[in-house]
């Protein structure tokens, strides 16, 4: 018997016959060692932490460093989500829609059995009940999980909330969402060896969105295997919010305060890589201004009594980009990771504490690098995987907002959109109303690279930061977007178009960007109270020089003119590009966003 297989079923903690039926039907096809039901302690973390060391799948870190925190490394072939082997497997095809790859679910469901078949061999079959936002809460979601990877468990106790008082919340209700995972490493005797990281080269991560299943197989990694967030809290999510009338967006929550103690709460979404977690914890440059985080990645919104929109982060921790992360331009993810963390395919110094690029000022001269090999400044290769990431509890976020569990959720004033584009797209613009602020989500675009960054038509169309997380025909998705538009009349947020990115003819960014972005939230909470200045164009409204705070801003005229200029030209040359974007969802685009396209070109022309 595996160490893994040592641990021993406890019984249920449920008498919820769904689960139950759920539970044995997963243990008679994975044939694990034993069943263990999670209960989401202190106790059971520590036990998990101590078996992965013990299994060599994670070592400790210095405790004098990072107190309580494990780095963990994978497999080299298993570093990521896999888009490629990522379904939708809705009845019919034209549900999925053509930015998902869609596979018959009966069909997917007997390929996925046959690797399901003994999985667990082996191995003990953790069962995870987790709740997405806080328990109990009207805009909360639960999800039941069976895994056999104790790096899951670990990762579901930091980023959702596990244990028995999600059974009681559940009750009897069938309305969870089935979640099963296997790496797909069985080990059928007890001479089968346990490598560090189990995974296998066959990987699929299906969704059923009709019966709100997941069926994950063959990584062990983040949005692959941690199924609370992105297969559950997004893609099966997405396709609940559309039948219930909410949402489900992949938008940070940030709460902005003035100097006269005056709030708004916001949500933006921006494509991965795009600066979610750092606006999320910024650090406000305008003297009197304070800025408090309510989630960086997942943002769940339903209408209140009142008629607006309240949003929580169905999450309890953030699970970050490690390379790039610094006292310089986070500080507070940096406090949020001195302790209690999980460390994904990071370097390792001399003194067992965590290296990756950009980190510090100064480089250690010795390393381990992700894959366990010397490393030194002069190495020709990372110290830590560019995909590398931590995983840290949100409430250790030293600027976390006190409502940040809120069960009511935070009523939403304003929503922004944003990617990468080096040019075209000004600085910050505010849609007129709803329906061109979702026709401005809709046409959201990212540019990957600096280097690729001025070749024409080298950019992503990444539609409200959905484009891998939508778990339905993004046609009908914009749809949804109007119909809540509809709904929601003069009490949704206003919705603002912003891009960070914006470059010089040398390829410099014109506009310093992380913290002093909070000149131009300023600027939208302004918007938001009708008293900042703005001037109408053909895309929307954009502030007039004086309205942005540029009090001890280093950034020159020619440039700020720059950056709020509207790019007539720029934008007719985008036109087309739309239309193509456009064309692909065929029927399904809504005539509301057929009409805001031809509505642009009028005022262009
Ligand atoms: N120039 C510039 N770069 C930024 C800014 N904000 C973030 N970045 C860069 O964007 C990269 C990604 O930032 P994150 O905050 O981790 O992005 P994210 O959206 O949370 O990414 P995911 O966790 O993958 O969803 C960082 O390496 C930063 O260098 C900004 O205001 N200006
Ligand atoms: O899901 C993951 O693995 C990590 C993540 O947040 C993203 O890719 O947006
Ligand atoms: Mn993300």
């Amino acid at each position: 018997m595996s160490v893994q297989a040592k641990i021993v079923a406890e019984g249920a903690k449920t008498t919820n016959p769904k689960v139950l039926a759920f539970v044995e039907e997963a243990k008679a096809l994975f044939k694990p060692d034993a069943v263990r039901w999670c209960d989401g302690s202190k106790e059971e973390y520590q036990e998990l932490l101590k078996l992965m060391v013990d299994c060599g799948t994670a070592m400790w870190l210095n405790p004098d460093k990072r107190g309580n925190s494990i780095l963990v490394r994978s497999d080299p072939a298993d570093v990521a989500r896999v888009e490629d082997q990522t379904y939708i497997c809705s009845v019919k095809k034209e549900d999925a829609g053509p930015t998902n790859n869609w596979a018959d679910p009966a069909e997917m469901k007997a390929t996925i059995t046959k690797l399901y078949d003994g999985a667990m061999q082996g191995r003990t079959m953790y069962v995870v009940p987790y709740s997405m936002g806080p328990v109990g809460s009207p805009i909360a979601g639960i999800g039941v999980m069976v895994t056999d990877s104790a790096y899951a468990v670990a990762n579901m106790h930091i980023m959702t909330r596990v244990g028995d008082k999600v059974w009681k919340a559940l009750g009897d209700s069938e309305d969870f969402v089935r979640g099963m995972h296997s790496v797909g490493y069985p080990l059928p005797t007890p001479k089968t060896a346990d490598v560090p990281w189990p995974c296998n080269s066959t990987k699929n991560i299906s969704h059923f969105p009709e019966t709100r299943e997941i069926w994950s197989f063959g990584s062990g990694y983040g949005g692959n295997a941690l199924l609370g967030k992105k297969c559950h809290a997004l893609r099966i999510a997405s396709v609940k919010a559309r039948d219930e009338g909410w949402m489900a967006e992949h938008m940070l929550i940030l709460k902005l305060t003035n100097p006269k103690g005056e709030v708004k709460y916001m949500a933006a979404a921006f494509p991965s890589a795009c600066g979610k977690t750092n606006l999320a914890m910024l650090n406000p440059t305008i003297p009197g201004w304070k800025a408090e985080t309510i989630g960086d990645d997942i943002c769940w919104m339903k209408f209140g009594e009142d008629g607006r929109l309240y949003a929580i982060n169905p999450e309890t921790g953030f699970f970050g980009v490690a390379p790039g992360t610094s006292e310089a331009s986070n500080l507070n993810a940096m406090r949020a990771l001195d302790e209690n963390c999980i460390f994904t395919n990071v370097g390792l110094t001399e003194d067992e504490d965590v290296y990756w690029e950009d980190m510090t000022k100064h480089k250690p001269a010795h390393a381990i690098d992700w894959m366990r090999r010397p490393w030194t400044p002069e190495a020709d290769r990372p110290a830590a995987h560019p995909n590398a990431r931590f995983t840290a509890p949100a409430s250790q976020c030293p600027v976390i907002a006190p409502e940040w569990e809120d069960p009511k959720g935070v009523p939403i004033d304003a929503i922004l959109f944003g990617g990468r584009r080096a040019s075209v797209v000004p600085l910050v613009t505010e849609a007129e109303d709803w329906k061109q602020g979702t026709f401005l989500g809709s046409i959201m675009a990212s540019e990957k690279t600096a280097a690729a960054a001025d070749a024409k038509g080298d950019i992503r169309r990444d539609p409200m930061a959905m484009l891998p997380f939508c778990g339905y025909h993004m046609g009908d998705y914009f749809a949804h977007w109007l119909k809540i538009g509809e709904k929601g009349g003069d009490k949704l947020p206003k919705i603002f178009y912003v891009n960070w990115f914006r470059k010089s003819p040398e390829g410099k960014f014109l506009w310093p960007g992380f913290a002093e972005n909070s000149r131009v939230l300023k600027w939208i909470f302004e918007r938001c109270d009708g008293t900042a200045e703005a001037i109408d164009t053909p895309i929307g409204k954009v502030p007039t020089e004086d309205a942005l705070d540029t009090d001890g801003l280093d950034v020159d005229d020619s440039a700020l003119k720059e950056l709020l200029k509207v790019d007539i030209d720029g934008w007719k040359a985008e036109l087309p590009l739309i239309r193509e974007h456009y064309a692909t969802f065929g029927d399904k685009l809504p005539q509301g966003l057929r009409e805001e396209l031809s509505q642009l070109e009028k005022r262009l022309s």
